[in-house]
């Protein structure tokens, strides 16, 4: 499936090779809906272990697990995990 999901409307992030659509949680999100949409459109696994994310974090966010990516058809730049995000990002979902 190809896709562009890096705006308010759809929303969604990689975080460990894996892909979660979290735009359901953006105005919910404790750190705020500005660093979910800024690690939309890049693997934001880095960014969310930083944080040192809370167990019950994880569990809430598998709800929103969408499927895997290949990293194989992530563009160069995204792989480079770039900031600020990407604006045009194309990812195959596995
Ligand atoms: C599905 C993905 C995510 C979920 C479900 C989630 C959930 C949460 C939850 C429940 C907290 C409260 C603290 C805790 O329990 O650990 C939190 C805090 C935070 N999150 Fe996320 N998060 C997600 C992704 C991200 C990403 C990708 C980033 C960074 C780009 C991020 C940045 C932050 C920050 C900065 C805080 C700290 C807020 C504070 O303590 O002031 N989160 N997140």
């Amino acid at each position: 499936m190809w896709a562009k999901h890096n705006h308010k409307k759809d929303c969604w992030i990689i975080v460990n090779k894996k892909v979660y659509d979290v735009t359901p949680i953006l105005d919910d999100h404790p750190g705020g809906d500005d660093a979910l949409l800024s690690a939309a459109g890049k693997d934001a696994t880095a960014d969310f272990e930083d944080v040192g994310h809370s167990d019950s974090a994880v569990e809430i966010m598998e709800k929103y697990f969408v499927g895997e990516v290949d990293a194989t058809t992530l563009p160069s730049e995204v792989k480079k995990n770039p900031a600020p995000p990407v604006q045009s990002i194309f990812w195959i979902l596995i």
